[in-house]
């Protein structure tokens, strides 16, 4: 697959922007509108090319057979509790949407409650979140279409399954929130993004701003919404309510991008002279009480007292800590859980009366404590293996708590936490079982890699057992770095997959940027630092290849969103280290990002282009602005950049697919159409999916058909077969 013909694809070279007096051109401007003909038509050419080079990768029907036979076991969330009823998802395994159940009791027979598979025949509308009622009769809940972030709410009565008759539209970015007496929800919505125009939601790139937080009647329209809070000063900011779980407060956090930190209010319902009734003719908003008014932290309620309220928090502690502070005095603020030395403090929520169940983060690993509520002091230790603790599910008046654990090689278990004895006891409640997966096959090392400036950086190796180090092995090296994300042990059939029959070696590089040491590790690869991420993903690489892994032909780098800007800024500056590089719904236009949908809410780990400062770091990385044919900067004839595929999708309106097909376009021009007989022989293609978005919501054949082809692909690129 060396010699491919590239689609021809029109340069506008009267686009010139000018960024504080430096003129920047933009020829593929034009790609920015999907709806154009010429878009269109670009799209569908680069779809034949791709297509022609996956008839070509043999291990695509193994991989693809494979994988659906391994991913096809039953799955569960934790569970959670309303009144007397559990509710949790289950998938039977290769279900396109994962299904809600209801059972009365935990010995009680489980019933189906909500099927999404029924409302597409492709699987294509997902079940996002769901909201019980206190009373657990009403159970609120989102749909999302082909991968879309927008949202309709829609209520059903929990007893007979029917559906109230109203459906919430243009819900983004929203949680919802009951109040106790079961009349109504608080979620956010933003304005329609056209007025009547036939809008195929989750396709436009509109900027999203304006969002306004409002209260749903249950059995009312949409048109009689209480409006609760909305800043017309402030239209990148967004808004969250939640009800205390006594009922009587509504808090609303303001956030104003993708930093932990958010302005805190509360309104105490019980002191309103007509309720929320009393607001439908008005239309003045809640009587909000400003507790902080600044972004300087993050604030999270974990439960009050009356008006004392236990907050977890970053404020003056950037490995967070737990502080409680009474709404009479709100100038006292009290430590109850100062910040750990090294552990990261990732959640904390308050269980069994008067407890806190806590989880912290320590080099990666998870460790889960029980602790007065009151004092903060330790009581107990829970045991758990290295992995990820998720979905935690209890609350202050239950003594039972759901806790999700899973790791590389742990596919899935759910334990149930009884905390009234003296002891807490965890016992298994359910454990996801893999057919065919023999763990004892695998090892997992954790190393410490030093970057560039001497920082040592995380990385987790998963291979067959008793690999030689004689640089043989075909590596996968996946990161993220940034938004305050940390990557820890998770379990992945594909990867699994990989490992068995294509012999790889998968690692997770914990590169500066994200949350794995807390605020000055997510901090330490943003802004004017963006490019220690890069630093510390292109250290992992090498030491892959120094330590006798691999070697640069045999080593891929894959990632995801703000890991595609990483995949593709790491290819742009070291081409010649990686034999392949998969970059998935990528921000490859750090000049542009913020003009569409919520890339805005981005600047907080990015910077801005409107900026002079800020634009002077991003044009420096931004994958966009700097391909460069190696040939030309490293001399010989053998560099060139790494077997390339870009991943997007038509209803990605997370990160549009505009980002993608200008970075497409812009390096077949430059290394391969540009150039008579170009060294540039590895393929630069791209995959472009329909009815799919960012991720959410993907059901399962989508899913499958998109790895089969994006590691089949690899495995094509690395010269790598398959293994029985
Ligand atoms: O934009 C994000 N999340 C960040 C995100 O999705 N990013 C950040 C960079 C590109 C892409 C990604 O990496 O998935 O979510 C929407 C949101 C909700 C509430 C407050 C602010 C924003």
């Amino acid at each position: 697959i060396s010699s491919l013909q590239y689609p021809h694809a029109r340069r506008d070279d009267s686009v010139v922007d000018d960024y504080h007096s430096i003129r920047i051109a933009d020829p593929y401007r034009w790609l920015e509108n999907p709806d154009s003909d010429e878009a269109k038509e670009f799209v569908e050419k680069q779809a034949d090319l791709t297509e022609s080079v996956l008839q070509k990768c043999e291990t695509r029907e193994d991989l693809r057979l494979k994988i659906t036979e391994m991913f096809d076991h039953p799955r569960y969330d934790t569970p959670f509790k309303k009144g007397e009823r559990y509710f949790y998802f289950h998938n039977t395994g290769l279900q396109a949407q994962s299904v809600l159940y209801v059972q009365d009791g935990l010995e009680g027979k489980a019933e189906v409650l909500l099927d999404p598979n029924g409302l597409s025949e492709d699987g294509t509308v997902a079940l996002n979140k769901v909201s019980v009622s206190e009373n657990a009769e009403f159970l609120a809940y989102e749909l999302s279409s082909s991968g879309s972030d927008w949202v309709t709410i829609k209520v059903m009565k929990v007893v007979d399954k029917t559906n109230e008759p109203e459906t919430l539209s243009w819900v983004k970015f929203s949680t919802f929130s009951w109040t106790h007496d079961s009349n109504g929800f608080f979620y956010s919505r933003y304005p329609a993004p056209r007025e009547g125009e036939q809008l195929d939601a989750g396709t436009e790139t509109n900027i999203n701003l304006n969002q306004e937080l409002y209260y749903h009647f249950l059995g009312t329209d949409q048109s009689q919404d209480i409006l609760c809070w909305r800043d017309p000063k402030n239209p990148k900011h967004l808004f969250e309510a939640q009800v205390t779980d006594d009922g009587k407060y509504v808090l609303l956090y303001v956030e104003e991008g993708c930093d932990p930190v958010n302005k805190l209010y509360y309104c105490d319902l019980s002191e309103l002279p007509h309720g929320l009734e009393g607001f439908r003719e008005r239309n003045d908003m809640l009587p909000f009480i400003k507790l902080v008014d600044n972004f300087e932290a993050r604030y999270l309620a974990i439960s009050n007292d009356e008006s004392h309220f236990t907050f977890l928090t970053n404020k003056d502690a950037p490995k967070y800590k737990i502080t409680r502070v009474d709404l009479k005095q709100p100038a006292i603020w009290t430590d109850v859980l100062p910040e750990a030395e090294k552990d990261v403090l990732k959640s904390a929520y308050a269980v069994n009366q008067n407890q806190l169940l806590v989880s912290y983060l320590r080099d990666v690993k998870y460790i889960l404590q029980i602790r007065d509520l009151k004092t903060g002091l330790l009581l107990h230790q829970l045991p758990i293996d290295i992995g990820t603790v998720y979905g935690i599910s209890g609350k202050r008046k239950d003594s039972e708590v759901f806790i999700g654990f899973t790791s590389f090689l742990t596919p899935g278990i759910i334990y149930r936490c009884n905390l009234a004895t003296e002891v807490p006891e965890m016992k298994i409640f359910r454990e996801i079982v893999v057919a065919g997966f023999d763990r004892t096959e695998f090892q997992i090392n954790q190393v410490f890699v030093s970057s560039k400036d001497g920082t040592q950086i995380p990385m987790f190796i998963v291979s067959k057992k008793n690999i030689v180090l004689d640089g043989s092995h075909p590596s996968l090296l996946y990161g993220y770095g940034g938004f305050n994300v940390s990557l820890t042990p998770y379990f992945s059939v594909n990867r699994i997959v990989l490992a068995r029959h294509l012999g790889v070696v998968f690692c997770i590089a914990n590169i500066r940027g994200g949350g794995e040491y807390g605020e000055e590790w997510h901090r330490a690869g943003s802004l004017s630092k963006k490019q220690n991420c890069f630093d510390d993903f292109i250290s992992a690489a090498e030491y892959l290849v120094s330590a006798g892994y691999t070697q640069p032909r045999k080593l891929c780098i894959e990632g995801g969103s703000n890991g595609g800007l990483l995949v593709a800024a790491c290819s742009n500056q070291r081409p010649e280290l990686f034999g392949c590089a998969l970059a998935h719904v990528g921000v490859m236009d750090m000049l542009r990002f913020h003009k569409f949908t919520i890339g805005h809410a981005w600047t907080s780990d990015f910077g801005c282009s409107d900026k002079e400062e800020e634009f002077h770091w991003l044009i420096k990385y931004s994958p966009l602005h700097n391909v460069r044919r190696p040939w030309e900067r490293f001399g010989g004839e053998q560099c060139q950049y790494p077997s390339t595929m870009l991943l997007t999708a038509d209803h990605d309106d997370r990160v549009v697919p505009l980002h993608s097909l200008k970075l497409l376009a812009t390096m077949q021009y430059v290394l391969c159409t540009s150039v008579e007989n170009t060294p540039q022989r590895n393929p630069i293609i791209a995959r472009i999916a329909r009815k799919a978005g960012h991720g959410a919501g993907k059901p399962t054949k989508k899913m499958i058909d998109e790895t089969a082809d994006r590691y089949s692909f690899m495995a094509k690129m690395l010269g790598i077969s398959w293994m029985n």
